[in-house]
């Protein structure tokens, strides 16, 4: 349908809208055999294939005129400048800069014509530092007081200082260096202490070593799980300074809180802030994923990263990977009404995607305030969720073919896996390309099922009882990546990254802050006393009130 390009862009879109609620995505690909073709990108190691997403070329030009009405492109500007995008805490977002190559050259003033060269080197200087740990530790040359070698490093730390390390280690775990002493990484982020007992439980304390991952260095959750870390080896090895100095590392914007709590000097790992919490695996905080993969390793993931940074910067609209994923969710959120996203891997690799995206999405976009502090005029972010997709279908999948709500999908998966070059598999090689090939198989057949319905089968299907049927016109985005690799990974969430900086510029909210995770905070502050046995200072609400009798009798 042509809708009247001279309306203003959301006309057209509210326009359109109205006419795509009576299409099928099966009529969508009867119109156009060559569909695929006409809703595809290829950019670098990532295929996104948007066919399945009830878009045409019309809709996608008018999102497009959305997008320049926003000033996106003004937008981009601005954060590549450096400008101070996150408004209400005055600060830039700089996470890009923290993949910029150290090299000068033609190449860099390109990508990062805003970068000062001070603050280049800064950001290497860190690289440098925590590859000089890291490498000791794999050589193991890092000893812990009593002189034995570490073979064990615990990441105590929450939100963007957990989900991200603990995401990427674990996706890129078949690239993990050998090393003499078998070096294992461990994470610790809940508050309640079962995660950290449950590690300590299995560790020896003359060969732990703690990595104490903050960028504030205030988060109690944090603090908490390392007073108890240090109490574990104090027990054992008594109480004096070389405990502090040989078992913890600390990642922090802050030194002063840092040296306060006990973190020697040269085992301090600075960061800037003007680097977010949930935009920080790039940095120090990324310490997990050298120890991982290898610094080089982890120089690829930020060079996969720039990569798609520099694709963000000069690709048009159409060929711009992470505004047509951020504007096909403002279509699939704000014109037809779907207000929940699935993150669907066909990696087991990728078990922790959905939890990380859950966070750089939803702490970033779920706002209700815009920039100038009105209230917004669209809704805004949408419910993210998901899990590895070849055990979903045997939870929810359930819901996504036969359930009332409409959901949009991103399935995601690596072309290859276990092949020749990844000789770790070389002697179980057939066995596992044939489950590759399985798991592959079962992404390609459902996202076919979701968006089809029956009609994706034979005609024999058509006389199927009613409990039996699928209706379809589900959508979905398939993103391929040729191989899992630092590469590819690193260009993949940056891709998500900037897809969040696009829909937040269209729905005029600053992503880069979030207050609303901070007075609950201080409410628990007050809860704390009255949980202790103290005389609480006020009283709570009936609710509060009763369960605190419940806890405490
Ligand atoms: O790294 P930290 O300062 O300890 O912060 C850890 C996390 O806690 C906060 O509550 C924020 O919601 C997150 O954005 C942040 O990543």
């Amino acid at each position: 349908m042509q809708v009247d390009h001279s309306l203003p862009p959301y006309e057209q879109l509210k326009k359109h809208a109205e006419f795509s609620k009576t299409v099928h995505l099966k009529d969508l690909f009867i119109q156009d055999p060559a569909r695929f073709d006409h809703f595809k990108l290829e950019i670098g190691p990532l295929l996104f294939d948007y066919s399945k997403q009830r878009v045409t070329r019309d809709i996608l030009d008018s999102l497009n005129q959305f997008a320049d009405a926003a000033q996106l492109c003004q937008w981009i500007e601005k954060l590549f400048h450096g400008d101070s995008v996150n408004n209400t805490e005055n600060r830039a977002a700089m996470h890009w800069a923290l993949r910029v190559p150290n090299r000068l050259g033609a190449e860099q003033e390109q990508s990062a014509p805003a970068l000062d060269d001070d603050i280049l080197q800064a950001i290497h200087k860190q690289i440098d530092h925590m590859g000089f740990l890291v490498d000791q530790l794999h050589r193991g040359q890092y000893r812990g007081c009593t002189g034995e070698v570490i073979t064990d490093v615990v990441n105590i730390g929450v939100g963007g200082s957990d989900l991200g390390p603990l995401m990427v280690s674990r996706a890129l775990e078949d690239y993990r260096i050998q090393t003499p002493q078998n070096l294992q990484v461990h994470f610790v982020s809940s508050m309640d202490g079962s995660q950290v007992s449950h590690v300590l439980h299995e560790l020896r304390p003359e060969t732990t070593l703690f990595i104490i991952s903050s960028k504030s260095f205030t988060t109690v959750d944090t603090l908490y799980n390392a007073e108890t870390a240090r109490t574990w080896l104090e027990r054992k090895l008594g109480r004096n300074s070389r405990v502090d100095r040989c078992h913890f590392i600390g990642v922090s914007t802050s030194k002063e809180k840092m040296t306060e709590w006990g973190i020697y000097p040269e085992h301090q790992l600075g960061m800037w802030d003007w680097v977010g919490g949930r935009f920080s695996l790039w940095s120090a905080i990324g310490m997990p994923i050298a120890l991982t993969i290898g610094i080089e390793g982890f120089k690829q993931l930020l060079a996969g990263a720039h990569f798609m940074d520099q694709h963000f910067q000069q690709a048009p609209w159409s060929e711009n990977l992470p505004v047509l994923m951020g504007l096909i969710g403002i279509w699939n959120t704000n014109f037809l009404n779907i207000k929940t996203q699935a993150i669907l891997p066909y990696d087991g690799r990728l078990e922790y995607l959905a939890d990380y995206l859950q966070q750089l999405e939803m702490e970033s976009n779920g706002k209700s305030v815009t920039r100038d502090g009105e209230r917004v005029k669209l809704g805004t972010c949408p419910i993210i969720w998901g899990n590895v997709g070849p055990n979903a279908q045997h939870a929810f999948y359930q819901l996504l073919h036969q359930g009332t709500e409409p959901i949009t999908c991103d399935f995601i998966a690596p072309a290859l896996r276990y092949h020749a070059r990844e000789k770790l598999h070389a002697e179980a090689a057939h066995e596992l390309q044939a489950q590759h090939q399985l798991a592959l198989a079962n992404c390609l057949a459902q996202s076919r099922l979701l968006a089809l319905g029956e009609g994706a089968l034979d005609e024999r299907y058509n006389d199927l009882p009613v409990y039996k049927r699928y209706y379809g016109n589900q959508s979905s985005s398939t993103i391929l990546l040729h191989e899992l690799n630092s590469f590819s990974l690193g260009a993949l969430l940056a891709a998500y990254e900037h897809k969040v900086f696009v829909q937040s510029v269209i729905w005029g909210i600053n992503p880069f802050d979030q207050w609303g995770v901070e007075m609950g905070k201080e409410i628990a502050k007050e809860l704390l006393p009255a949980l202790q046995g103290e005389q609480a200072s006020k009283q709570f609400d009936s609710s509060t009130e009763g369960l605190l009798r419940f806890i405490l009798q």
